[in-house]
């Protein structure tokens, strides 16, 4: 029966060509498969797909020519083509890299301001130090906290060996900042036979903190990082599996590796950064890293117009804010870890 056409008869009309887009309208590799990057080495990238399903596998992957200029790292969700079949001797090709939801960065140091890409994706940032030997450095764990602050993810403190030595001046340093805290240690004896046994509680508090979660460990070296990942994970890198590639022999020029955390959600992975020793911060704005101090923070509210609460900054709230006890007793240490290291980024900015 004749009808008029009206304007939405038009809208609902078929395209002429079909309703299939065009291919240059299409996204690429609609149909490719989501891998999770868990370790980087030579150009050859190494990705679980299908995870936590009975089709879960390895498989490795080279980067497109495309995508030769765009990093890919740890934590990365990235698009697989090509041979997915995960068998030996087949290399997938890796086509593109979906959208971060958290980057963490770090230039090389503070006078080198190539900003680098180190893991993306992870919920946490865990900053492993020693009670002593190796003796804790506050400096270093502001500056992982100015990472963590600056990467969006919620960071968290790992205090090891408290066997050997109370953490006590540490603790007092960072009473007034909202930071989680977790101790942990072994029994004397395990310690002196040089086989240290974690005590399972710390062990089970800091598996508690990282289920369901995707967690980057820093630390120095010789602070307990590795013997705790290995807690955590049952020593994937030194057995069968996976571990053929994430192994530590074959582990030789990536400075990140994902491993899975033991009897948890899936999903909750360890990212252990082996190569990474310190948190050059060249690429973050000065004028951002007190919102890592919060205990400190409040302070500037009564400072004169434009002070730059430095040392030499005349009337900067913040030195009555913890001569008033406002920042508790670690308050006046607190202040001079935040000019020291607001002085060595500012010296490169
Ligand atoms: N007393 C004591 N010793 C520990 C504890 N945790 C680790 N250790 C010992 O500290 C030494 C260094 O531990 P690792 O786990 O190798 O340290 P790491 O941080 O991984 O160091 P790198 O491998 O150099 O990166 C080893 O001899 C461990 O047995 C602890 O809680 N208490
Ligand atoms: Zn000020």
């Amino acid at each position: 029966m004749p009808r008029e056409w009206d304007e939405s008869d038009v809208r609902i009309r078929p395209n002429k060509k079909g309703s299939r887009p065009r291919t240059k309208d299409r996204p690429a590799h609609q149909d490719a498969l989501i891998g999770r990057i868990i370790t980087v080495d030579r150009g050859r990238y190494t990705a679980i797909v299908d995870e936590a399903t009975d089709q879960e596998r390895t498989l490795v992957a080279a980067r497109a020519r495309e995508l030769r200029r765009s990093p890919v790292v740890v934590g990365d969700f990235v698009a697989l083509v090509g041979d997915v079949s995960g068998e030996p001797d087949t290399l997938a090709r890796l086509v593109r890299i979906e959208q971060r939801r958290t980057v963490l960065r770090r230039s090389a140091d503070d006078s080198d301001p190539v900003e680098r890409v180190l893991v993306a994706n992870a919920d946490q940032l865990v900053i492993v130090v020693a009670a002593a030997s190796p003796e804790p450095r506050t400096g270093f764990i502001d500056r992982a906290l100015v990472a963590a602050y600056d990467a969006g993810i919620e960071p968290l403190l790992l205090i090891t060996k408290t066997d050997v030595k109370e953490p006590t001046a540490l603790l007092e340093h960072y009473q007034q900042l909202d930071l989680k805290i977790l101790l942990s240690r072994t029994t004397a004896e395990q310690a002196a036979s040089g086989s240290a046994r974690l005590v399972s509680d710390a062990v089970q508090q800091l598996h508690a903190e990282l289920d369901g979660k995707v967690s980057v460990l820093v630390g120095h070296s010789g602070v307990g990082k590795s013997t705790m990942v290995n807690a955590l994970t049952g020593s994937q890198r030194a057995t069968g599996g996976v571990n053929t590639v994430t192994g530590r022999g074959r582990h030789t020029s990536s400075s990140a590796l994902a491993l899975r955390l033991e009897a948890a959600a899936p999903g909750s992975w360890i990212i252990d950064t082996p190569g990474i020793r310190s948190f050059g911060l060249a690429h973050v704005d000065a004028n951002r890293i007190l919102h890592a101090f919060e205990d400190l923070e409040p302070g500037i509210a009564d400072c004169p117009r434009g002070c730059r609460h430095d040392e030499a900054a005349p009337e900067c709230g913040l030195d009555a804010w913890v001569a008033g006890g406002q920042a508790g007793q670690g308050g006046p240490a607190r202040l001079i870890s935040y000019r020291r290291l607001l002085s060595a980024i500012r010296a490169v900015q």
